[in-house]
């Protein structure tokens, strides 16, 4: 036992369960507390350093998340939404910093996460990476900077494994570029033009997506006006950013009264 913060993960076999295991035990600043799976996952009751094919790491994957979180500082918890808003009343109860990547939450589940808020810290974010989050505050800029001559619209491109769409960054981007115009994003978002949608309508934020292969996550913000475009771009191409954005998040809530927070608080921007 060491005195570095103990981090659980939660999700321990998916893909970003397994990168953030991974960063989290070459980090030498953190040690791995604990691995959550759901009842029923074959890896309950394994070491997840061999249940991934590698050396033991002396950790046995559970599907009891209380008692893993209790002995923990933080939880990183790149899941569903259900399982998070659990883990959101688990880690509360348990005082230990939730950083949440999960996407695809409803407003009854951001109401759950802003509950346990009130008891805990909370770090969300619907993409962790240094580069998105500085694309977000470049989005805001450059929406206060243009009218509404200029047609926004989101593109994004995943996995063929994701299960929501819009993503979680997308949505981010699409509300800043609400923010920088002054209007509320649920007000002007275009979320799924198929038939004869009519033409386009001035001041509206398009978003639209791409599935396919192992894209692991690609993102434009286009400003189309006649005769000129402005494109912001992020391409990630590896899932190491994310989960490097998520540690960082973990350690930085350490210092933190209990409340909500974003990366953009994480990183300073
Ligand atoms: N914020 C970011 O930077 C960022 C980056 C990548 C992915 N994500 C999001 O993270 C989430 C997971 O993505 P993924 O590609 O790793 O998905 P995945 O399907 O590979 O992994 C999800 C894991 O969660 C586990 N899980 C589900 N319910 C559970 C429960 N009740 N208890 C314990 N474990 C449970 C599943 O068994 C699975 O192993 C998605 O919402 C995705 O959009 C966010
Ligand atoms: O692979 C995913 O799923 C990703 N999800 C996040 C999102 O929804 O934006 C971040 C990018 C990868």
């Amino acid at each position: 036992m060491t005195d570095l913060p103990g981090i659980v993960i939660t999700g321990a076999s998916g893909r970003m369960g397994r990168m953030l295991i991974q960063t989290v035990l070459a980090s030498g600043k953190a040690r791995l507390a604990g691995c959550v799976e759901r009842p029923g996952h074959a890896w309950i009751g394994r070491d997840v350093g061999e249940a991934m094919g590698g050396a033991p790491a002396g950790v046995s994957v559970t599907d009891d998340p209380l008692a893993a979180f209790a002995r923990a500082q933080a939880v990183i918890d790149f899941t569903a939404p259900a399982a998070t808003v659990e883990f959101a009343a688990l880690a509360a109860q348990a005082r230990a910093v939730h950083v949440i990547g999960t996407t695809g939450m409803e407003p009854e589940h951001l109401a759950k996460i802003k509950a346990a808020a009130r008891h805990a810290v909370i770090v969300r974010a619907g993409n962790m990476s240094l580069g998105v989050n500085l694309l977000v505050q470049l989005t805001k800029k450059v929406a206060a900077a243009l009218d509404a001559d200029w047609d926004v619209e989101v593109v994004e491109a995943h996995h063929r494994m994701k299960v929501d769409a819009p993503s979680g960054t997308a949505l981010m981007l699409g509300q800043a570029a609400a923010e920088g115009r002054g209007v509320a994003l649920d007000a002007v978002a275009d979320r799924g033009r198929d038939g004869i949608t009519g033409a386009r309508s001035r001041g509206h934020i398009g978003f639209s997506a791409i599935r396919g292969g192992d894209i692991v996550g690609e993102h434009d913000v286009i400003f189309a006006a006649d005769g000129e475009r402005v494109i912001l771009r992020h391409i990630a191409t590896d899932r190491a950013i994310f989960a490097r954005g998520a540690l960082r998040a973990a350690l930085w809530g350490q210092r933190q009264k209990p409340g909500e927070y974003d990366m953009i608080d994480v990183l300073g921007l």
